[in-house]
Order: C-alpha cells, then sequence, then structure tokens
C-alpha cells in the first residue's frame, strides 16, 4: 500500500512537513482500492449499491430517498474501510490469539453490520413506500 518514497511519519508531522491535499486523497483512493481487492463484504456491499440504485432510478424515487440511500451506500462502505483498518491494525500488533484483539475485531465487525441493517431498513422503506404508491396503495 501507498507509494514508495511517499511517507508522512510522526517526525514529518512534529516538523509540520507540508502534505499536498491531492496526496491526502491519492492515500484514501489507496485505502479504498486496498479494501475493495481484500474484503469479499466490500464488493458484495458494491454490488448491492449498484441494484440499489438500479431500483431507485426504475421505481423513480424523489430527492430526499435518493440523498438516504446514497448515506446509506457511502455509510455502509466506509464502515468497511473501517473495519479494514482496525483488522490491520490488531494484526500488525499481534498474531497470537488474544481476548482484546477478539474484542476490537468483532466491535468492528459489529459496527458494519448495525449500518448494514440500517440500510436495509432505509431501503424498505424509501422503496416499499415508492412501489406502494406507484400500485396506487
Ligand atoms: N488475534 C486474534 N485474537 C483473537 N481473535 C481473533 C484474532 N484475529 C481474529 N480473531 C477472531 O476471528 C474473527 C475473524 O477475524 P478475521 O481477521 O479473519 O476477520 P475477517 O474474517 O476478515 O472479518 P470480517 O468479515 O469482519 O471482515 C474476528 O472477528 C475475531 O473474533
Amino acid at each position: 500500500m501507498g507509494e514508495p518514497g511517499f511517507v508522512r511519519n510522526r517526525g514529518d508531522k512534529e516538523a509540520h512537513a507540508r502534505f499536498p491535499l491531492g496526496r491526502a486523497f491519492a492515500c484514501a483512493g489507496c485505502g479504498i482500492r486496498h479494501a475493495f481487492a481484500t474484503q469479499r463484504n466490500m464488493r458484495i456491499h458494491a454490488a448491492v449499491a449498484v441494484a440499489a440504485v438500479v431500483l431507485g432510478v426504475v421505481l423513480g424515487i424523489d430527492a430526499p430517498s435518493w440523498a438516504a440511500v446514497v448515506l446509506c451506500i457511502a455509510g455502509v462502505m466506509a464502515a468497511e474501510c473501517a473495519n479494514t483498518a482496525i483488522e490491520a491494525v490488531v494484526d500488525l500488533v499481534t498474531d497470537d490469539y488474544a481476548e482484546l484483539a477478539r474484542v476490537a475485531k468483532d466491535c468492528a465487525a459489529g459496527a458494519v453490520y448495525l449500518m448494514a441493517i440500517g440500510a436495509v431498513a432505509v431501503g424498505a422503506i424509501v422503496y416499499g413506500a415508492r412501489a406502494l404508491a406507484l400500485l396506487g396503495l
């Protein structure tokens, strides 16, 4: 991950070394690509997101509904990125079984599941209400 020769360590921060905004975005992009490449769940979230967008277009949902759908898609994927980050830090610290490692990874996974459950609920409300309206019910 990251470009060779491209680091920003604690010494750089203490010296207030300049860190171009473009580099910061590039780092974020690296993180997102890493999550896609290594996490099957991230690819599943992306497939569900595409299906949700297609369904939104087909059903013709309104602007506030789109806002809720987009926020849910971003929220689930952001949670998966954070989960991936926590897993990486835990694995960096220990290869051995450790109760705190288990707690950290389980809680990180729990955050993704909570966000996903919320997204499913929002989808049921948004698409369900629109489908009922189209059916004249
Ligand atoms: N070092 C460890 N010590 C204790 N338990 C661990 C450790 N590493 C992993 N586990 C347990 O195994 C589970 C799966 O961990 P793993 O690193 O394989 O994540 P994963 O399968 O990629 O999870 P996710 O589906 O959330 O991305 C954790 O939720 C935790 O319960």
